[in-house]
């Protein structure tokens, strides 16, 4: 189970979040090589199934500021000097549970190196509301950006096809 770091010695945490898989897979790497804990950050409330309602929800959500409750916190930040935070960007920016995840642990004097997947428009402001929700870390000024599948682009294609075109 993702969702728990489990007690170890290692210093570094893969904290991440991810709707379709994509952060996952970069995340399930980098603790590989890491030899790191891994913690999935899921909210109380699971986002609606339908890819359309879940960006309108992502948009009221980044408007009115509003940081979901988690489901678990990391019970042992202190552990940790780096944490590895793995993200979608939705709607521009960095998804409100990341806010959420940020705002609930104390990251003071650890460094933080964002992951960070979206679907063609880069990575908007995120970086900077990453740093602004986490204003003890030192920020790593290299975050991985990669260009990854888009689920609605997935959701035409398929579409399209069953309409037989
Ligand atoms: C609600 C929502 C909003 C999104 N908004 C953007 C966006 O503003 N710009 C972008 O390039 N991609 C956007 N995407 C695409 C995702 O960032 C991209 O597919 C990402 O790799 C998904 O990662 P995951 O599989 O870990 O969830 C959005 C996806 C969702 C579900």
């Amino acid at each position: 189970n993702d969702s728990h770091a489990q007690p170890s010695t290692s210093k570094v945490l893969v904290a991440y979040f991810s709707r379709t898989g994509n952060t996952r897979v970069i995340a399930r790497q980098i603790q590989r090589a890491r030899n790191a804990d891994l913690f999935e950050i899921l909210p109380v409330t699971p986002y609606p199934e339908d890819y359309e309602q879940t960006v309108a929800q992502s948009q009221r959500e980044r408007d009115s500021n509003f940081e979901p409750a988690l489901q678990d916190r990391v019970t042992n930040i202190s552990h940790y000097d780096t944490v590895f935070l793995g993200f979608p960007i939705w709607s521009q920016t960095a998804p409100p549970v990341i806010r959420s995840f940020l705002s609930a642990h104390d990251l003071t004097g650890k460094t933080l190196i964002p992951f960070i997947t979206h679907g063609g428009y880069g990575l908007g402001n995120s970086l900077s509301v990453v740093a602004r929700h986490a204003p003890g870390a030192r920020v790593a000024d290299k975050a991985l950006s990669m260009e990854a599948d888009q689920e609605r682009r997935t959701l035409d294609q398929v579409t399209k096809w069953l309409q037989g075109k």
